[in-house]
Protein backbone atom coordinates (compact mmCIF):
# COMPACT_ATOMS: atom_id res chain seq x y z
CA UNK A 1 0.00 0.00 0.00
CA UNK A 2 1.63 3.24 -1.16
CA UNK A 3 1.19 6.38 1.16
CA UNK A 4 -2.17 8.55 0.72
CA UNK A 5 -2.13 11.20 -1.26
CA UNK A 6 -3.65 14.57 -0.19
CA UNK A 7 -5.65 15.64 -3.46
CA UNK A 8 -6.19 19.57 -3.95
CA UNK A 9 -6.52 20.43 -7.42
CA UNK A 10 -8.78 23.41 -8.62
CA UNK A 11 -12.55 21.83 -8.79
CA UNK A 12 -11.02 19.51 -5.69
CA UNK A 13 -12.18 22.48 -3.28
CA UNK A 14 -14.45 21.45 -0.78
CA UNK A 15 -16.76 22.75 1.07
CA UNK A 16 -16.24 23.62 4.93
CA UNK A 17 -18.19 19.93 5.41
CA UNK A 18 -16.56 17.78 2.80
CA UNK A 19 -13.34 16.91 3.77
CA UNK A 20 -10.64 16.81 0.88
CA UNK A 21 -10.69 13.27 -1.20
CA UNK A 22 -6.96 11.16 -0.35
CA UNK A 23 -5.98 8.81 -2.71
CA UNK A 24 -4.07 5.68 -2.21
CA UNK A 25 -2.93 2.46 -4.50
CA UNK A 26 -2.63 -0.81 -3.61
CA UNK A 27 -0.60 -3.23 -6.19
CA UNK A 28 -2.64 -6.28 -6.59
CA UNK A 29 -1.43 -9.25 -8.96
CA UNK A 30 -2.63 -10.45 -12.28
CA UNK A 31 -4.47 -12.22 -12.75
CA UNK A 32 -6.55 -11.52 -10.08
CA UNK A 33 -7.86 -14.40 -7.75
CA UNK A 34 -11.23 -15.87 -8.12
CA UNK A 35 -12.55 -14.56 -5.43
CA UNK A 36 -11.31 -11.25 -5.75
CA UNK A 37 -14.54 -9.32 -6.06
CA UNK A 38 -14.66 -9.44 -2.37
CA UNK A 39 -10.50 -8.97 -2.28
CA UNK A 40 -11.12 -9.30 1.48
CA UNK A 41 -10.31 -5.95 2.12
CA UNK A 42 -12.04 -3.55 4.51
CA UNK A 43 -13.67 -0.91 2.95
CA UNK A 44 -14.85 1.36 5.19
CA UNK A 45 -15.31 5.26 6.54
CA UNK A 46 -16.26 6.67 2.83
CA UNK A 47 -14.06 4.82 1.29
CA UNK A 48 -14.19 3.69 -2.17
CA UNK A 49 -12.44 1.10 -4.09
CA UNK A 50 -11.99 1.11 -7.82
CA UNK A 51 -10.52 -1.24 -9.68
CA UNK A 52 -8.10 -0.38 -12.63
CA UNK A 53 -5.65 -2.55 -14.60
CA UNK A 54 -2.19 -0.37 -14.47
CA UNK A 55 0.01 -1.09 -16.51
CA UNK A 56 2.98 1.44 -15.22
CA UNK A 57 3.31 1.84 -12.26
CA UNK A 58 3.39 5.63 -12.81
CA UNK A 59 -0.78 5.17 -13.11
CA UNK A 60 -2.46 8.48 -13.24
CA UNK A 61 -4.95 9.07 -10.40
CA UNK A 62 -7.68 11.39 -10.43
CA UNK A 63 -10.13 12.52 -7.98
CA UNK A 64 -13.53 13.98 -7.98
CA UNK A 65 -15.82 15.27 -5.01
CA UNK A 66 -17.36 12.22 -4.53
CA UNK A 67 -14.33 10.55 -3.00
CA UNK A 68 -11.43 8.55 -4.52
CA UNK A 69 -11.90 7.63 -8.26
CA UNK A 70 -8.56 5.94 -9.99
CA UNK A 71 -8.98 6.69 -13.56
CA UNK A 72 -7.71 4.29 -16.15
CA UNK A 73 -6.71 6.93 -18.42
CA UNK A 74 -3.44 7.79 -19.39
CA UNK A 75 -1.92 4.97 -16.98
CA UNK A 76 0.46 4.45 -19.81
CA UNK A 77 1.93 6.97 -22.49
CA UNK A 78 4.93 4.70 -23.67
CA UNK A 79 6.59 6.82 -26.04
CA UNK A 80 9.61 6.88 -28.16
CA UNK A 81 10.56 10.11 -28.70
CA UNK A 82 14.15 10.93 -30.87
CA UNK A 83 16.44 8.35 -29.45
CA UNK A 84 14.85 7.83 -26.08
CA UNK A 85 12.22 4.41 -26.08
CA UNK A 86 9.97 3.57 -23.87
CA UNK A 87 9.66 6.50 -21.53
CA UNK A 88 6.70 7.57 -19.96
CA UNK A 89 4.62 10.87 -19.28
CA UNK A 90 4.31 11.52 -15.79
CA UNK A 91 1.85 14.42 -14.56
CA UNK A 92 1.82 16.41 -11.62
CA UNK A 93 -1.78 16.91 -9.13
CA UNK A 94 -0.25 20.65 -9.33
CA UNK A 95 -0.64 21.98 -12.95
CA UNK A 96 -0.20 25.42 -14.92
CA UNK A 97 -3.01 26.40 -14.12
CA UNK A 98 -2.43 26.13 -10.56
CA UNK A 99 0.85 28.09 -10.86
CA UNK A 100 -0.69 30.65 -12.83
CA UNK A 101 -3.23 31.50 -10.02
CA UNK A 102 -0.21 31.68 -7.84
CA UNK A 103 1.79 34.16 -9.83
CA UNK A 104 -1.29 36.04 -10.99
CA UNK A 105 0.28 35.67 -14.56
CA UNK A 106 0.04 33.85 -17.36
CA UNK A 107 2.82 32.28 -19.01
CA UNK A 108 4.06 33.12 -22.16
CA UNK A 109 7.09 33.08 -24.32
CA UNK A 110 7.91 36.91 -25.55
CA UNK A 111 10.54 35.74 -28.64
CA UNK A 112 12.88 38.55 -29.41
CA UNK A 113 14.56 38.14 -32.64
CA UNK A 114 16.95 40.54 -34.55
CA UNK A 115 20.36 41.22 -35.77
CA UNK A 116 23.65 41.28 -34.06
CA UNK A 117 23.01 45.54 -32.56
CA UNK A 118 19.28 45.56 -32.89
CA UNK A 119 18.80 45.92 -29.07
CA UNK A 120 17.67 42.56 -28.18
CA UNK A 121 19.03 42.40 -24.91
CA UNK A 122 18.20 46.34 -23.85
CA UNK A 123 14.61 45.37 -24.76
CA UNK A 124 14.82 41.93 -22.33
CA UNK A 125 16.00 44.00 -19.85
CA UNK A 126 14.01 46.72 -19.31
CA UNK A 127 10.99 44.67 -20.21
CA UNK A 128 12.40 42.04 -17.29
CA UNK A 129 12.45 45.83 -15.05
CA UNK A 130 9.16 46.99 -15.74
CA UNK A 131 7.40 43.96 -15.41
CA UNK A 132 9.15 42.94 -12.45
CA UNK A 133 7.72 46.67 -10.76
CA UNK A 134 4.42 45.31 -11.86
CA UNK A 135 5.09 42.46 -9.57
CA UNK A 136 5.59 39.85 -13.12
CA UNK A 137 7.52 37.11 -12.81
CA UNK A 138 9.98 36.59 -15.90
CA UNK A 139 13.13 35.21 -16.97
CA UNK A 140 15.48 36.06 -19.51
CA UNK A 141 17.10 33.24 -22.19
CA UNK A 142 19.48 35.56 -23.83
CA UNK A 143 21.54 33.89 -26.80
CA UNK A 144 24.73 34.82 -25.77
CA UNK A 145 24.48 33.84 -22.29
CA UNK A 146 23.16 30.60 -22.65
CA UNK A 147 25.91 29.78 -24.74
CA UNK A 148 28.14 30.39 -21.98
CA UNK A 149 26.56 27.24 -20.40
CA UNK A 150 23.48 25.14 -22.34
CA UNK A 151 24.71 25.97 -25.32
CA UNK A 152 28.44 25.87 -24.97
CA UNK A 153 29.07 22.83 -27.71
CA UNK A 154 27.45 24.62 -30.28
CA UNK A 155 28.86 27.37 -33.45
CA UNK A 156 27.41 29.63 -35.52
CA UNK A 157 27.17 27.42 -38.66
CA UNK A 158 23.79 26.99 -39.56
CA UNK A 159 22.45 23.90 -38.37
CA UNK A 160 24.05 24.53 -34.90
CA UNK A 161 22.23 28.00 -34.74
CA UNK A 162 18.99 25.35 -35.36
CA UNK A 163 20.01 22.99 -32.41
CA UNK A 164 20.77 26.32 -29.87
CA UNK A 165 17.13 28.02 -31.41
CA UNK A 166 15.81 24.57 -30.52
CA UNK A 167 16.79 23.93 -27.45
CA UNK A 168 16.27 27.49 -26.39
CA UNK A 169 12.49 27.19 -27.26
CA UNK A 170 12.52 23.60 -25.11
CA UNK A 171 13.57 25.26 -22.28
CA UNK A 172 11.54 28.62 -22.99
CA UNK A 173 8.46 26.17 -23.23
CA UNK A 174 8.99 24.96 -19.64
CA UNK A 175 9.21 28.23 -18.67
CA UNK A 176 6.01 29.01 -19.94
CA UNK A 177 4.74 25.54 -18.13
CA UNK A 178 5.94 27.21 -14.95
CA UNK A 179 3.68 30.08 -15.91
CA UNK A 180 6.66 32.32 -15.63
CA UNK A 181 6.82 35.11 -19.14
CA UNK A 182 9.48 34.13 -20.65
CA UNK A 183 11.70 36.37 -22.56
CA UNK A 184 14.21 34.85 -25.43
CA UNK A 185 16.10 37.64 -27.27
CA UNK A 186 18.35 35.51 -29.53
CA UNK A 187 18.80 36.61 -33.32
CA UNK A 188 17.88 33.20 -34.61
CA UNK A 189 18.18 33.64 -37.49
CA UNK A 190 15.88 31.42 -40.05
CA UNK A 191 11.88 31.50 -39.83
CA UNK A 192 11.63 28.02 -39.86
CA UNK A 193 13.44 27.71 -36.51
CA UNK A 194 11.59 30.15 -34.85
CA UNK A 195 8.09 28.85 -36.21
CA UNK A 196 9.19 25.28 -34.83
CA UNK A 197 9.38 27.39 -31.51
CA UNK A 198 6.28 28.59 -32.15
CA UNK A 199 4.64 25.01 -32.48
CA UNK A 200 6.07 24.12 -29.10
CA UNK A 201 3.05 26.68 -27.28
CA UNK A 202 -0.61 26.57 -27.35
CA UNK A 203 -1.91 28.78 -29.60
CA UNK A 204 -0.94 32.65 -28.75
CA UNK A 205 1.63 31.93 -26.05
CA UNK A 206 4.21 32.87 -28.35
CA UNK A 207 4.71 36.55 -28.70
CA UNK A 208 7.38 37.06 -31.71
CA UNK A 209 8.85 40.76 -31.49
CA UNK A 210 10.69 41.88 -34.33
CA UNK A 211 13.35 44.28 -33.95
CA UNK A 212 13.46 46.05 -36.91
CA UNK A 213 16.81 47.69 -37.16
CA UNK A 214 18.69 48.17 -40.50
CA UNK A 215 22.38 46.48 -40.52
CA UNK A 216 23.49 49.89 -41.17
CA UNK A 217 22.50 51.29 -38.11
CA UNK A 218 23.70 48.11 -36.10
CA UNK A 219 26.61 48.07 -37.47
CA UNK A 220 27.27 51.80 -36.61
CA UNK A 221 26.40 50.77 -32.73
CA UNK A 222 28.90 47.68 -32.59
CA UNK A 223 29.13 47.62 -29.05
CA UNK A 224 31.16 44.74 -29.09
CA UNK A 225 33.13 45.68 -32.28
CA UNK A 226 32.48 42.39 -33.78
CA UNK A 227 30.96 43.72 -37.28
CA UNK A 228 34.35 45.64 -37.65
CA UNK A 229 35.95 41.78 -37.31
CA UNK A 230 33.20 40.54 -39.16
CA UNK A 231 33.94 42.83 -42.10
CA UNK A 232 37.74 42.52 -41.23
CA UNK A 233 36.89 39.00 -42.19
CA UNK A 234 38.21 37.76 -38.74
CA UNK A 235 34.89 36.60 -37.62
CA UNK A 236 33.47 34.16 -40.49
CA UNK A 237 29.36 33.60 -40.76
CA UNK A 238 28.88 36.80 -38.82
CA UNK A 239 25.18 37.58 -39.22
CA UNK A 240 24.03 40.13 -41.37
CA UNK A 241 27.32 40.11 -42.78
CA UNK A 242 28.17 36.89 -44.82
CA UNK A 243 25.35 34.97 -43.00
CA UNK A 244 21.79 35.19 -43.71
CA UNK A 245 18.68 37.04 -41.26
CA UNK A 246 15.26 36.08 -42.56
CA UNK A 247 13.03 38.88 -41.05
CA UNK A 248 9.58 37.36 -39.63
CA UNK A 249 6.70 37.66 -42.33
CA UNK A 250 3.85 37.86 -40.24
CA UNK A 251 5.07 38.63 -36.14
CA UNK A 252 3.05 39.83 -33.22
CA UNK A 253 5.11 42.80 -32.92
CA UNK A 254 7.92 44.94 -34.87
CA UNK A 255 9.59 47.20 -33.06
CA UNK A 256 10.56 50.11 -33.93
CA UNK A 257 8.44 50.27 -37.04
CA UNK A 258 10.45 51.43 -40.19
CA UNK A 259 10.32 54.99 -40.71
CA UNK A 260 9.49 56.29 -37.49
CA UNK A 261 12.28 57.14 -35.11
CA UNK A 262 13.35 54.91 -32.52
CA UNK A 263 11.61 54.68 -29.35
CA UNK A 264 13.65 54.24 -26.48
CA UNK A 265 14.23 50.71 -24.37
CA UNK A 266 11.64 51.57 -21.80
CA UNK A 267 9.24 52.78 -24.35
CA UNK A 268 9.67 49.48 -26.58
CA UNK A 269 9.11 47.30 -23.14
CA UNK A 270 5.88 49.42 -22.49
CA UNK A 271 4.82 48.26 -26.19
CA UNK A 272 5.37 44.85 -25.55
CA UNK A 273 3.44 45.26 -22.04
CA UNK A 274 0.25 46.63 -23.24
CA UNK A 275 0.37 43.67 -25.32
CA UNK A 276 0.81 41.55 -22.82
CA UNK A 277 -2.37 43.31 -20.98
CA UNK A 278 -4.47 43.46 -24.13
CA UNK A 279 -4.40 39.74 -24.59
CA UNK A 280 -4.40 39.22 -20.67
CA UNK A 281 -1.28 37.75 -19.96
CA UNK A 282 -1.11 39.70 -16.64
CA UNK A 283 -3.47 38.24 -14.90
CA UNK A 284 -4.66 34.74 -14.28
N1 LIG B 1 28.93 34.52 -36.33
C1 LIG B 1 28.12 35.15 -35.48
N2 LIG B 1 26.90 35.59 -35.88
C2 LIG B 1 26.10 36.21 -35.00
N3 LIG B 1 26.40 36.45 -33.70
C3 LIG B 1 27.59 36.02 -33.26
C4 LIG B 1 28.50 35.37 -34.12
N4 LIG B 1 29.61 35.07 -33.40
C5 LIG B 1 29.42 35.51 -32.16
N5 LIG B 1 28.19 36.09 -32.06
C6 LIG B 1 27.65 36.58 -30.78
O1 LIG B 1 26.65 35.63 -30.43
C7 LIG B 1 25.44 36.28 -30.13
C8 LIG B 1 24.28 35.60 -30.86
O2 LIG B 1 23.98 34.40 -30.27
P1 LIG B 1 22.58 33.74 -30.58
O3 LIG B 1 22.53 32.48 -29.82
O4 LIG B 1 21.50 34.73 -30.33
O5 LIG B 1 22.65 33.44 -32.15
S1 LIG B 1 21.73 32.50 -33.05
O6 LIG B 1 20.35 32.74 -32.64
O7 LIG B 1 22.11 31.11 -32.80
O8 LIG B 1 21.98 32.89 -34.45
C9 LIG B 1 25.54 37.68 -30.63
O9 LIG B 1 24.94 38.46 -29.59
P2 LIG B 1 23.98 39.72 -29.91
O10 LIG B 1 24.90 40.77 -30.41
O11 LIG B 1 23.42 40.04 -28.57
O12 LIG B 1 22.93 39.31 -30.89
C10 LIG B 1 27.01 37.94 -30.81
O13 LIG B 1 27.51 38.62 -29.69
N1 LIG C 1 16.13 51.57 -28.41
C1 LIG C 1 17.42 51.85 -28.54
N2 LIG C 1 17.80 53.05 -29.00
C2 LIG C 1 19.12 53.35 -29.12
N3 LIG C 1 20.11 52.49 -28.82
C3 LIG C 1 19.78 51.28 -28.38
C4 LIG C 1 18.43 50.89 -28.22
N4 LIG C 1 18.40 49.63 -27.77
C5 LIG C 1 19.67 49.24 -27.66
N5 LIG C 1 20.52 50.23 -28.01
C6 LIG C 1 21.98 50.17 -28.03
O1 LIG C 1 22.33 49.31 -29.10
C7 LIG C 1 23.42 48.49 -28.74
C8 LIG C 1 23.05 47.04 -28.95
O2 LIG C 1 22.04 46.70 -28.05
P1 LIG C 1 21.88 45.20 -27.54
O3 LIG C 1 20.68 45.19 -26.66
O4 LIG C 1 23.15 44.71 -26.99
O5 LIG C 1 21.54 44.48 -28.92
P2 LIG C 1 21.49 42.92 -29.26
O6 LIG C 1 21.17 42.19 -28.00
O7 LIG C 1 20.42 42.80 -30.28
O8 LIG C 1 22.83 42.59 -29.81
C9 LIG C 1 23.76 48.84 -27.28
O9 LIG C 1 24.84 49.72 -27.29
C10 LIG C 1 22.53 49.51 -26.78
O10 LIG C 1 22.81 50.47 -25.80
Amino acid sequence: VRPAISCSSSGLESGPSVPLPKVGFVKLPLPLPAQSSSLGLHVGNNARLSLVQATEESAVSVANDRGAVISGQNLRQMATNGKATNIVWHKSSVGKLHRQELLQQKGCVIWITGLSGSGKSTLACALCQALYSRGKLTYILDGDNVRHGLNRDLSFKAEDRAENIRRIGEVAKLFADAGLICIASVISPYRRDRDACRTLLPEGDFIEVFMDVPLQICESRDPKGLYKLARAGKIKGFTGIDDPYEPPLNCELVLPQKGNNYASPCEMAETVISFLEEKGFLQA
